[in-house]
């Protein structure tokens, strides 16, 4: 009798933040079409816009879970999630999602998933595995070039970084890696990494391309003692239902490769002085822009109240400026995009080289000046330089939103993007077969020694 294919389920734990649940989201919809059953697991606050927005075709396969961290006297059930969370309460929000360990484990011995995929911020969800003879392994949503650089100051310390061009000024890396060395519940955010990395079964799997961070993907691998399994860029699909059509017709009307598309992320919030730099730079870039300007929830301003006076009148229909939230896939990939001024988080870089938008970057923090860096060497991006005083000032903004845009100086940049994109997608879809071979593997060995989870006695 032929034996039916048991179907492996996958738990995955993302952190709590949008630029995490966004990529482990889009793994799980690769992976629920390969016919893994997946359970997504997140806080109800952050599962609620991930129940709207997941396309019917997905819904029996995968499960949305809820983990509800114990309440903390200034960690309401609306701030577990970093979405508009009061920067200082960071490390509490870590606490209390550590502390949601006997919750989890609860939801592993009622599931029992065959392979759980979890974040770098919580090394309990891998104790919780192995206590469950469960194999579990790390996901990691930064790129190869920002986790290498780190690990090898940390464990290298003393020797320079064998690749200069992401070298930053001391001061600004020190700056930079301070955020690794905060601590919560007693444990750095290095060490939660580290221990996620050591401890992850097998290999752990990385939201990257060996066509964009080969030599960084290896040195990661060399440094952590670690098999690195690239996914791909993972890139959200275009077409997810977003009300975008007056977006889409402003677009429509203007020329191929004429407008830049200026978004800073879903969690860094341009301060008044840097909104009026960005704004007077579009001004006197003189090309067509889309600006998504975000507020952070406690800010109660207009669009209009947090743009320079005039500024709206000035630039007439060369410019739209919306405030909330823009389908950035589907805007990448129009055909009047000729540039992408980005803060280059992970998932922004990945999105403009898939789509051959040249990026015009302005990297704020945590991993963006390395991501910034790496698109920079890989020749579809030009850094927007700080002045003496670390600010961007709007005469630098323009003249880098030029040299892309403008037809004669950014033709050899827009050609690389181009160039780039389709070797992009055909290597990002040879690795993610790749890495679902691996995983079912290890969700399903073949072997019956193939469990790579030490047996408890
Ligand atoms: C992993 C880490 O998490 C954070 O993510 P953040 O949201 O800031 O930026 P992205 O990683 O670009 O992620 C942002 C994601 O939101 C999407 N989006 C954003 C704004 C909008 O209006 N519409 C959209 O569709 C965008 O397409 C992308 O997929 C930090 O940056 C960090 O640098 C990054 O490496």
């Amino acid at each position: 009798m032929e034996t039916k294919q048991q179907r492996a389920s996958i738990l995955m734990l993302p952190w709590l933040a949008h630029g995490h649940i966004s990529p482990f989201l889009e793994l799980a919809k690769r992976l629920a079409q390969r016919n893994f059953l997946i359970y997504f697991c997140s806080s109800p606050v952050n599962l609620n816009p991930v129940r709207e927005t997941l396309p019917n075709k997905f819904t029996s396969s995968i499960h949305l879970v809820e983990i509800h961290l114990p309440s903390f006297p200034q960690l309401p059930p609306r701030y577990h999630t970093t979405k508009d969370l009061p920067p200082h309460l960071i490390p509490t929000l870590k606490t209390a999602f550590d502390q949601s360990k006997p919750s989890f484990d609860h939801i592993l011995m009622t599931l029992k998933p065959n392979l759980i995929i979890y974040d770098f911020l919580q090394p309990w969800a891998q104790q919780a595995a192995l206590a469950q003879n469960i194999n579990s392994l790390l996901f990691f949503v930064s790129s190869a070039a920002c986790s290498s650089f780190l690990y090898h100051i940390i464990k290298n310390p003393t020797t320079e970084f064998p690749f200069p061009a992401l070298n930053l000024p001391d001061s600004e890396s020190n700056k930079l890696t301070q955020f690794l060395h905060v601590s919560s519940n007693g444990l750095t955010d290095w060490e939660r990494f580290h221990k996620c990395m050591d401890e992850s079964t097998n290999f752990v799997l990385i939201k990257t391309s060996k066509e964009i961070e080969a030599k960084y993907i290896d040195y990661l691998s060399s440094l952590s003692n670690k098999e690195i399994v690239p996914v791909g860029p993972l890139v959200q699909d275009p077409s997810s239902k977003q009300d975008d059509e007056k977006i889409i017709d402003w677009l429509n009307k203007k020329d191929p490769s004429s407008t830049v598309f200026v978004s800073f992320g879903s969690e860094y919030f341009l301060s008044k002085e840097e909104r009026e730099e960005v704004a007077s730079g579009l001004e006197l870039s003189n090309v067509n822009f889309i600006w998504v300007v975000r507020f952070h929830g406690d800010e109660r301003i207009s669009v209009e109240e947090a743009l320079p006076v005039g500024f709206l009148n000035r630039v007439g229909d060369r410019g739209l400026v919306e405030g909330g939230w823009a389908p950035q896939a589907k805007i990448l990939g129009h055909v009047a995009l000729g540039g992408f001024v980005s803060h280059c988080g992970w998932s922004s870089t990945l999105e403009g080289i898939t789509f051959g938008a040249p990026i015009i970057a302005m990297p704020m923090n945590l991993d963006q000046p390395w991501n910034a860096k790496m698109a920079v060497e890989r020749g579809v991006a030009l850094e927007v330089k700080r002045d003496q005083n670390g600010k961007f000032r709007r005469e630098e903004i323009a003249k880098v939103i030029k040299q892309v845009v403008m037809v004669e100086e950014g033709e050899r940049i827009r050609n690389k993007s181009r160039e780039l994109s389709m070797k992009m997608r055909q290597k990002g879809d040879e690795e993610i077969e790749v890495a679902v071979e691996k995983l079912m593997q290890l969700a399903l060995p073949t072997e019956p020694n193939a469990l790579k989870v030490p047996q408890l006695n």
